[in-house]
């Protein structure tokens, strides 16, 4: 039987493409096994897939700014990297498919080493760090912006586009006013703040509730903790920390987004042609990315674009209500893109991969 180990984590935005892989690697006949950290996210989302065994290893933070860690965490990517050699000499996978976070990096080395074929799926504008220090072990690094390909190696670089997870079309919208007891009367915004919840985001949105609650009912995914009891019975504005099997229903109801401008969920409000505002992650404290994926989603007429450093009460109501003034506009430029179909060419590169 073909067998390929997994591999991604840290936010949910570097599992999410590997949750959407699974079924379909399975329905081809693979043996799927993943590798990831001791505590992160993938771990939590991994064991909600049936039969795929988990093997976590040590990981370190790669960071850019200094921090006494970085002294540590170089021992722990070293035993991280033994682990994965060890692991992989083990499972003797076929092929190894990443979508990167810091976890990835020592195994797309640990298959270097056996000499196992290694796939790295990018999905941001530029490579993040992990994977461009994976990026030379590894025999094709696929992207999902076209742009990507000139920081990558071309004989190794390969455009196929965003990866979308099936469930998420299949939601329904009358199952998401009934999870959030929400009525047929008003518009939905569903706000998100990426996988980790955004504090900026929840502050500058609950400044503004009272207001946006007349004419809109709001769901909110705010992040770990992020939950505010004091607004737990608030009619008309629902609040969730992360949300699992219920998310397809809560985009199927919202007329419009709010959200930062992670990539994979910025290419699922497209799919399901959600106008949505983009309050990209900052610089400081980013690499910038997420500014990259917003402004390239605002010049295509998808997005409408909040800086950070422009963010008031004032300007996000601003915002908000000019974006769903304009909503059919949005909704017409989306309904013009051109749909990839990545995971049906991830699915080939990694056939492709053990033909070699
Ligand atoms: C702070 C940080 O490092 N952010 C990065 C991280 O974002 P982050 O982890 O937020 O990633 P994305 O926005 O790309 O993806 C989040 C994923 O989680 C899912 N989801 C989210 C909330 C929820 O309640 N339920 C749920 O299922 C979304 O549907 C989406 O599939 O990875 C992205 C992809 O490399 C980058 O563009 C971001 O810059």
């Amino acid at each position: 039987m073909k067998k390929i180990v997994l591999t991604g984590g840290g936010t949910a935005g570097h599992v999410m493409v590997n949750v959407a892989l699974i079924p379909k690697l399975k329905e081809r006949g693979w043996n799927v096994c993943y590798i990831g950290s001791h505590h992160g996210i993938e771990r939590e989302l991994i064991a909600q897939q049936n039969d795929v065994p988990y093997f976590p290893i040590s990981t370190g933070k790669l960071r850019r700014y200094f921090d006494w860690n970085n002294f540590k965490d170089p021992f722990k990517v070293m035993k991280g990297t033994w682990e994965a050699y060890r692991l992989i000499k083990r499972e003797k996978p076929d092929v190894v498919f990443s979508k990167g976070g810091f976890v990835s990096v020592p195994v797309i080395i640990g298959a270097w080493l056996n000499g196992v074929p290694a796939i790295i799926h990018e999905s941001d504008m530029t490579p993040g760090l992990a994977n461009k220090l994976a990026m030379p072990f590894a025999t094709k690094v696929c992207v999902t912006f076209p742009e990507t390909l000139q920081h990558v190696n071309k004989e190794k670089g390969i455009y196929v586009g965003a990866a979308v997870r099936d469930e998420l079309k299949q939601g329904d919208a009358d199952k998401g006013r009934t999870y959030c007891q929400f009525t047929n009367d008003k518009p939905v915004l569903l706000v998100m703040g990426g996988s980790l919840g955004s504090k900026r985001i929840n502050d500058a949105l609950r400044a503004n509730l009272q207001t946006l609650l007349a004419d809109f009912q709001i769901v909110h995914i705010c992040g770990k903790g992020n939950v505010d009891a004091q607004l737990a019975n608030q009619k008309g504005y629902k609040q969730f920390e992360y949300v699992h099997d219920e998310l397809p229903h809560l985009l199927a109801m919202a007329d419009i987004v709010l959200s930062r401008a992670g990539s994979n969920s910025i290419f699922e409000f497209l799919t399901l042609k959600k106008p949505m505002l983009l309050i990209p992650l900052s610089k400081g404290a980013s690499r910038g990315d997420q500014i990259l994926n917003a402004r390239s989603f605002e010049k295509a007429g998808y997005a409408k674009v909040l800086m950070e450093e422009e963010l008031t009460n004032n300007s996000l109501h601003y915002a908000i209500y000019t974006l769903y003034q304009n909503k059919d506009k949005y909704i017409h430029r989306m309904q013009q893109s051109e749909a990839t179909d990545a995971l049906n060419k991830l699915l080939m590169l990694i056939e492709e991969a053990i033909n070699k």
